[in-house]
């Protein structure tokens, strides 16, 4: 049962666990490491990956620094932990959310001696939880959608399951409460190139919960969709902005137009944690491109001519005219282009709408 798997394990011994995702399907190898710099090392080399998983890693990556940082200049050290956590990924809010949580600790005990490591720690491990919870709550608002209709395939991209957070999942965590409750008879999973979190996580999550699941290339998803039998592309996001913009893995923006055009409805399933009121629509969400070699190499074997130029954007913005339905785990928000994110979220809701 992978649903309740979480690629992340605070140790007894004080050091943070990390499953490294680099080598799944084929291999589950861990990476154990006790500093603030490995935890931003790792995220941005996406030994861990998904945004609310980056949130709970770099939350427990400042209790890694919490945890030597001694003498009077604790708060100074934190800070740059904090700072070094920050520049690890650029697009998924999560991470920020995650780091003001434990800012706002920080700066409760400024003044004391040393660090409130324990405190720091069991915010970590609230942030961990609370991200499990609102997933499996996310996946029965989404079941409840699929309730409505006759059950049939669903699409969805990229990886957005136990692996990508506190546990189940956001996308495929609806998925999942869907699939137990028989409302939906298949999954299409897009291997999501470059670095294939559809291929290689996806339908590993599935097929080990024996989730009917069928892998296909990305731009095979065009043709599935205009065949009539897919009700919802459901996915994730990484940044959805005070309109309900949605940043999300490259091509969901393309499939969501392919969606809309075939008359397949559209659900993306993010926690509030994903929310960032702070900007007014999508154009401003800081797109993360990542190096040459995730299209130029498969592994050791060379695929593209050697320096040929590269453009690897690893997200892309859907304008929310193109989103149904958004479902966080305080609800179901309709049409978001047309009805404020803003009334979900009460204003003790750090990073989000006030
Ligand atoms: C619930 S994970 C959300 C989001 O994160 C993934 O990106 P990455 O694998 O690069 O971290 C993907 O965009 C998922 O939809």
């Amino acid at each position: 049962m992978t649903a309740h798997l979480t690629p992340i394990r605070w140790c007894d011994d004080d050091s943070l666990e990390l499953l490294d995702q680099r080598w799944l399907p084929s291999r589950r190898e861990t990476l154990r490491i006790d500093t603030a710099e490995a935890a931003a090392e790792a995220i941005t080399a996406m030994v861990v990956r998904g945004a609310p998983a980056i949130g709970i890693t770099a939350a427990y990556g400042v209790v890694l620094a919490a945890r030597q940082a001694t003498g009077p200049e604790w708060p100074a050290r934190l800070d740059a932990a904090m700072t070094r956590l920050g520049a690890s990924r650029p697009t998924a809010i999560n991470l920020f959310w995650a780091l003001e949580r434990m800012r706002a600790v920080i700066t409760a005990h400024r003044h004391a001696d040393a660090p409130p490591v324990e405190r720091l720690l069991e915010t970590a491990r609230d942030i961990q939880r609370q991200d499990l919870a609102d997933c499996l709550a996310m996946g029965a608002y989404g079941a409840e959608l699929l309730a409505r209709e006759a059950p049939k395939a669903v699409m969805t991209h990229c990886n957005t399951g136990a692996l990508a957070t506190g546990g189940h999942g956001t996308a495929l965590g609806v998925i999942r409460t869907a699939w137990d409750r028989g409302l939906i008879t298949h999954v299409h999973a897009n291997e999501t190139r470059p670095w294939l979190q559809g291929a290689r996580l996806t339908a590993w999550e599935l097929a080990e919960e024996r989730i009917p699941v069928t892998l296909a290339v990305d731009s095979a998803a065009s043709l599935l969709l205009a065949q009539g039998k897919i009700g919802w592309l459901i996915v994730g996001a990484d940044r959805v902005t005070a309109n309900g913009d949605v940043a999300n893995k490259i091509g969901t923006f393309a499939l969501a137009v392919q969606a809309r055009h075939f008359g397949v409805k559209v659900m993306v399933v993010a926690p509030t944690s994903t929310f960032d009121a702070s900007l007014a629509s999508g154009d401003d969400i800081p797109i993360e491109t990542r190096e040459s070699r995730e299209l130029t190499h498969q592994g050791e074997r060379v695929v593209a001519p050697d320096g040929i130029d590269i453009y690897n954007p690893v997200f892309d913005v859907t304008p929310a005219g193109l989103i149904d339905v958004i479902v966080s785990e305080k609800g179901v928000i309709e049409s978001p282009d047309r009805n404020s994110l803003a009334a979900w979220l009460d204003a003790s809701d750090p990073g989000g709408f006030a």
